[in-house]
Parts: C-alpha cells; structure tokens; sequence
C-alpha cells in the first residue's frame, strides 16, 4: 500500500495540514442529482444500473466529482455514505437485508477508492443518528436521548468500514448530541478497530446543537483519560456556519489543547429540513485564506468544506494550507 498510515503521517510531521474534500451532497445536487429523499446523497448508488452500467449518467457525475476535488487539491476524500446507515437503506430503498446492505457498502467503497486511485486517503462517512430524522442541525433527540441505542443504529455500516482495508479513516460527522458522542467515544478497539473523527455539528453562537459547550464536550474526553479508544485520532466542527468556524475551533482549541482537530465549515448557507432545500444567511465575512489561517493556529490537521462548498473552495483551501504550513 502506497499510503502512509495517517497516524504516523500526522505524527511524523506536526506542521502536516491534509485538505480534505468538500459538501459532496450538495456537489452531487449541483451537477444534477436529485439527492432531496430519505437516504439523501445515497440515492445514486441504490439503483442497479449505476453497478451495472459504466456509461450510467450517475456514475459519470460521481466520477467528474471526485476528479474535481482531487484536481482542486484534495488529499483525503470521503464516501458518500453519509445517510447509508443500514436503518436509512432498509426503510427507504429496496436494499432491506443485511447482506445487500454489505453488499451495497462495499461496492461503493470500492467504487469510491478506483475513483481517487491508492495515493490518497479515504475516509469512510458516517453520518450522525439524527440524520435518519433529519435533526442533526438541532440536536433534538427527543425526551431519553441517554437510552438511545446508539451502538445498535451504527453497528452495520462500523462491521462493514471496519474490515475494509481500502477505507484509512472513519469519519463521524455532523454529531449534534452530547449523548451520542459519549456513546461513540465509550466504544473500544473491539468495535471501532480503525483509527475515527468525530467531527461536532456545533450551533453559531459556540455551543453543540444540543446546548452542551465546548467545555462540556471537552469534560467527557477528559474524563475518559488513558480509558480513550487509541483509535481515536482527530475532533473537530463540520457543517458550521462559515463565519463562525474559526472561534468554535479557536474554543474547541482552549478546551482540549492537545488534540488534534479538523474543521470543514459549510458555506453559511442555512438547511431547510421540512423542504431540504438551502437559504441565504449572513454573506461569508472573510476569505478562505484568513480562515484557513485561525483554524491551522488553532491546532487544525484536516481542513475542507461542507454542504454547498465545491471544488473551488478547496483549490482556495489548497492555496491557504500551502501558504501557512
Ligand atoms: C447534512 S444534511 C443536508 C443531510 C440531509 C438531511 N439529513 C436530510 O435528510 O434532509
Ligand atoms: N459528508 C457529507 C456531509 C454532510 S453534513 C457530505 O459532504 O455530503
Ligand atoms: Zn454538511
């Protein structure tokens, strides 16, 4: 294998900045795919004729997509597995054991690896529980969020990604809620067995979605202490408003000093869940360049975009990295 563990990279050199891909949903909605459903930017790969036909008009665009992001600068890219959990895929598509399911995950993995080639670091996706439902920008996991099972609700796509050698990294995003992300980080190397981000779906005024600050957050890795999962390598904000991405960082930052984090904002376009359409908020107030800037100073390793960013926001993402590492 090419690919130097991302561990030892990260490791080996403390001044190493990955660019990691942007909003690949909203991508896939930009060059024409209808991703408004239940199981979101999956729907591509649910039909048989992606699989089965080469010249399928889906299958280009995913192609021409993550051709793009590579050609912007893209070091790690990620799948597009961000509501293919198995309860999304069994409820909504045809796809209803767990062995097509398997089948379903390992085709795109592969699919997504041919796409990027062996150099480049592949992240397996996995969106949060509240994604099924559509609350990961409020963190509203009803009255007992505590007795979530958690574990059960991600276990199929973790056994899957798991034993796939071509996946380097696990990537769980868009986490809104305190009791998920105690759930995640109480899972040990038995159930997530390759190195994990957890990256924090985190409110414009600091806080994660569901009130908890990053004080909060920090408190329950802390509490952790030598108990942590070692596989647990990066944490971080993705799908946070633009503007505010470098002080929540810059706070996540204060809080946990020593860990290494990545950010990837979305374009501070507003998420419209009863229309799953997206609105204008605030304009962006600063460049790519000075964001780029606050976040490496804050102990960033992974940089990209979210939802509505596109290849041209990590060439200027590139650009910046390259200017300040
Ligand atoms: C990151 S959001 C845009 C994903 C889509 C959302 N969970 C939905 O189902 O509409
Ligand atoms: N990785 C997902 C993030 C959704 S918040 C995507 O880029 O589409
Ligand atoms: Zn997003």
């Amino acid at each position: 294998m090419a690919r130097i563990p991302l561990k030892q990279l990260l490791a080996d050199d403390p001044k190493k900045v990955l660019v990691l891909d942007g909003g690949q949903g909203t991508e896939l909605e930009n060059r024409g795919i209808k991703v408004a459903n239940p199981v979101w930017s999956t729907i591509p790969f649910i039909s048989e004729s992606f699989w089965s036909d080469e010249s399928s008009a889906n299958r280009k665009i995913v192609e021409e997509m993550f051709n793009d992001f590579l050609a912007a600068g893209a070091e790690i890219l990620m799948t597009i597995t961000y509501q293919t959990s198995f309860k999304s895929v069994s409820e909504n598509t045809p796809i209803k054991t767990l062995a097509a399911y398997d089948n379903l995950l390992t085709r795109i993995v592969d699919f997504s690896r041919d796409c990027i080639g062996e150099e480049k670091h592949l992240i397996g996706c996995i969106g949060p529980w509240g994604a099924h439902v559509c609350c990961e920008f409020t963190g509203d996991y009803g009255p007992n969020p505590e007795s979530i099972d958690f574990y059960q609700y991600f276990k199929p796509q973790l056994d899957n990604f798991n034993r796939n050698e071509k996946l380097d990294l696990l990537g769980f995003e868009t986490i809104p809620n305190i009791h998920e992300l105690k759930a995640i980080l109480s899972w040990d190397e038995s159930i997530l067995s390759k190195p994990f981000y957890i990256g924090l779906s985190v409110h414009e005024h600091g806080v994660l979605r569901d009130g908890t600050t990053m004080e909060g957050v920090a408190k329950v890795i802390k509490d952790l202490g030598d108990k942590i999962n070692p596989n647990f390598l990066l944490l971080g904000i993705n799908c946070v408003s633009f503007n505010q991405s470098p002080d929540i960082l810059e706070s996540l930052h204060r809080a946990l000093p020593n860990m290494p984090l990545l950010a990837y904002p979305n374009s501070g376009e507003v998420y419209d869940t009863e229309k799953k359409i997206w609105l204008p908020n605030s304009d962006k107030l600063n460049s790519w360049d000075t964001v780029v800037k606050q976040y490496i100073g804050s102990g960033a390793r992974i940089i990209g975009g979210c939802c509505r960013t596109t290849p041209k926001d990590i060439q200027e993402i590139s650009a910046a990295v390259k200017k300040y590492t």
